[in-house]
């Protein structure tokens, strides 16, 4: 097969990904829905609603058309919001080569199923389900698109796959890891949104360095139980997608759940906050989707429950936090050890 990538929409991150992809000498086509953003790809060379002062390498072409963005495309590369993984994939399906690797790098659930991002996929593409990859780990598009050293994990259930992806995306500054854990990989993904918010908040209301770390050691419990009783391999969640991911969600300045977060802690509503951003901010509908996903499964997850209260039933954040620390006494590892299969019979 040629090598050609289509990437489907021109978000920061499908952007800076269409970027990857071609220093990696692939011919590389973006689909958008905005006449105006694929006319500024085409003959500006950059994207700046999305990438600010980011400039794209010139071979990168856009459309507006699907069919044409995936002719002939031997990698497809999905980076839409998980709000609009299914309409955007059902779109694309009959123009995707059965052969091609598909592979996404969103970070969320599906709102009212709670599907994983490859479920949906799956569901809407047809074809081998190997051929799924899911993209994940501590990245911002925004040091992407300017080369700077980056990691990142692709999980798949084929080996083969998972190198396939390996190798359209390896290149000096950007380091593919492959795994073979795709539930561990797209559940730590999704849920570090929540921690993120949760840090902007506690960032916003002044708490310290104590406080974040609180936050991110007890958040990574959280989402390691969540992750294993949905069928993850614990180790991921010390991996890139685990750990990794926290880290920079937590920390950086370019991320926009932390953002999100801060404003909430200003006392701004969830929908200026969200207005006011003017990017996906996946934490929100991550942490109703996760709230749910929880109750399914019957695992305890005290920050995204107090997320949920502040986002969606009004909490004041600095009650929230007092709930956190006013809970229950407990051992450290008491409430994991079940989900770890550490439990004497
Ligand atoms: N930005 C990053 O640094 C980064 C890094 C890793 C993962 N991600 C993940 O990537 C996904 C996308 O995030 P982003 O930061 O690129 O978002 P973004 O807000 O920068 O861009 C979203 C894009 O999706 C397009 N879009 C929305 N609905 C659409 C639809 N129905 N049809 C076609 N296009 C549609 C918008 O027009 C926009 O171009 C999220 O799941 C995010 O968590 C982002
Ligand atoms: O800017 P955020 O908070 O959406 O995070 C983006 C990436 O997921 C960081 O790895």
């Amino acid at each position: 097969m040629k090598r050609k990538a289509t990437v489907l929409v021109a978000g920061s991150w499908g952007t800076a990904l269409a970027a990857v992809l071609a220093d990696n000498h692939y011919e590389v086509t973006i689909w958008a829905r905005n006449p105006v953003q694929v006319e500024e790809i085409n003959n500006k060379h950059t994207n700046s609603k999305f990438l600010k002062g980011a400039v794209l390498p010139d071979s990168i072409q856009a459309t507006t058309e699907i069919e044409e963005a995936l002719l002939d495309a031997s990698i497809v590369l999905f980076a839409a919001p998980s709000s609009a993984m299914r309409e955007v994939a059902k779109q694309a399906a009959p123009f995707i080569s059965p052969e091609a690797l598909c592979i996404h790098a969103t970070k969320g659930f599906e709102s009212g199923s709670f599907k994983r991002m490859t479920t949906v996929l799956a569901e809407e593409l047809k074809g081998d389900p190997n051929r799924l990859v899911v993209l994940s780990g501590p990245s911002h598009a925004e040091e992407v698109v300017r080369r700077q050293p980056t990691t990142v994990v692709v999980a798949s259930l084929s080996q083969e796959a998972a190198e396939r992806a390996q190798d359209a995306f390896i290149t000096p500054y950007f380091r593919v890891y492959t795994n073979m854990d795709v539930v561990g990989v797209e559940v730590a993904g999704a849920i570090k949104n929540i921690i993120a918010l949760g840090a902007g908040l506690t960032d916003g209301l002044g708490f310290g360095d104590n406080a974040k770390a609180a936050l991110l050691t007890r958040g990574l419990a959280e989402i390691s139980r969540l992750g294993i009783a949905m069928g993850a391999n614990p180790l991921t969640f010390a991996g890139l997608a685990g750990v990794g991911d926290l880290v920079v969600t937590c920390t950086s300045k370019h991320s926009r759940n932390w953002r999100a977060g801060s404003m909430l802690a200003e006392g701004l509503p969830l929908a200026d906050v969200l207005t006011q951003m003017g990017m996906v901010v996946e934490g929100v509908r991550t942490t109703s989707a996760a709230h749910e996903l929880s109750i399914q499964y019957e695992v305890e997850m005290p920050i995204t429950e107090q997320l949920y209260q502040v986002l969606f039933e009004n909490k004041p954040p600095r009650q929230a936090v007092e709930s956190l620390m006013g809970r229950g006494r407990t051992h450290e590892m008491e409430e994991d050890a079940g989900s770890w299969g550490l439990h004497q019979s």
